[in-house]
């Protein structure tokens, strides 16, 4: 048996977003996120780096999920652990319902394109390609059939009239739009994104954080966003807060009034830690 194979057979049947709107938000066994004990050290020896040390995380299908942490604690890894972009030491992780530990491409390349919608805070956009082609990669690039119309998730981040402009004629914040875009068109069921702010002006930023909350509202997408800011923070539901590679609190949102409130919370919970 081919590991394509394999994957195809053992992938469940993905969801469009009107089914995921659904979908219970209390299904913890065939979607959303799921990590068990995982660890993750970089280097070997007297350079060894434990990013990640046991980190256990449950995140439901449509939560939307902020983790937070010092520089350095393990977020971003974290984030590429989730993103299936590398795998860990030791541990399992389970993304809507796939283990995907033992993922192996080409399989997990196209569970990556298909489930998984990934901003990253550079954009990676490629600076020959017009809005439309850079949106339309994931799919070029051999995405799933069924995935979502250009036209349609253009609309859906306000930028139908630039279309046909290349980054470099885009202003910082329509370059983050683009990005959320593509990570849009194959409709994936999570999106994850590594301070989707971070270039951004408060204005800006907060239009992000609209629109991702809206993904999340409307389509029922789980998302996790890797972030610095309480601004951020508070637009997800819940923050996963880690400190020298351990998770080392878990908060609801809903009990702040604001950011500012959040935020000093998120500090006396780092210096307790
Ligand atoms: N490829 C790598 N090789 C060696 N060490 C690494 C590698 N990637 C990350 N690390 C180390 O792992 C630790 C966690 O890094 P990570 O990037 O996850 O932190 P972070 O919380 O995202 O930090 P920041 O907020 O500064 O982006 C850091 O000490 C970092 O130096």
């Amino acid at each position: 048996m081919t590991i394509a194979t394999s994957a195809q057979t053992t992938l469940p049947h993905n969801q469009s977003g009107s089914q995921r709107t659904q979908a219970s938000n209390n299904d913890t066994t065939s979607g959303g996120v799921s990590l068990d004990n995982v660890s993750k050290t970089f280097g070997r020896g007297s350079r060894a780096v434990a990013a990640l040390k046991e980190v256990s995380l449950r995140i439901s299908p449509s939560d939307f999920v902020a983790v937070m942490g010092a520089s350095g604690s393990g977020k971003s890894t974290l984030l590429n652990l989730i993103s299936a972009l590398t795998s860990p030491d030791s541990g399992r992780i389970t993304i809507d319902g796939v283990d995907v530990t033992t993922l192996k491409d080409p399989g997990l390349t196209r569970f990556r394109r298909e489930r998984l919608g990934i901003i990253f805070q550079a954009h990676n956009l490629v600076p020959a390609l017009s809005v439309v082609d850079n949106v339309m990669l994931p799919v070029l690039a051999g995405g799933r059939q069924g995935h979502r119309t250009v036209d349609e998730v253009l609309e859906q981040v306000g930028l139908t009239d630039r279309r046909d402009h290349r980054p470099d004629q885009l202003s910082g914040g329509e370059q983050q739009r683009v990005a959320i875009a593509r990570a849009l068109i194959s409709d994936p069921s999570i999106i994850l994104a590594d301070e989707p702010t971070g270039n951004l002006d408060s204005v800006t930023g907060a239009q992000t954080c609209d629109l991702l909350r809206k993904l999340q509202q409307e389509h029922r997408c789980t998302i996790v966003v890797v972030t610095h800011a309480p601004d951020v923070a508070m637009s997800a539901g819940r923050v996963v807060v880690l400190k020298d590679g351990r998770k080392v609190s878990e908060f609801e949102t809903a009990q702040f009034n604001n950011a500012t409130e959040l935020a000093a919370h998120y500090q006396d919970l780092l210096r307790s830690a």
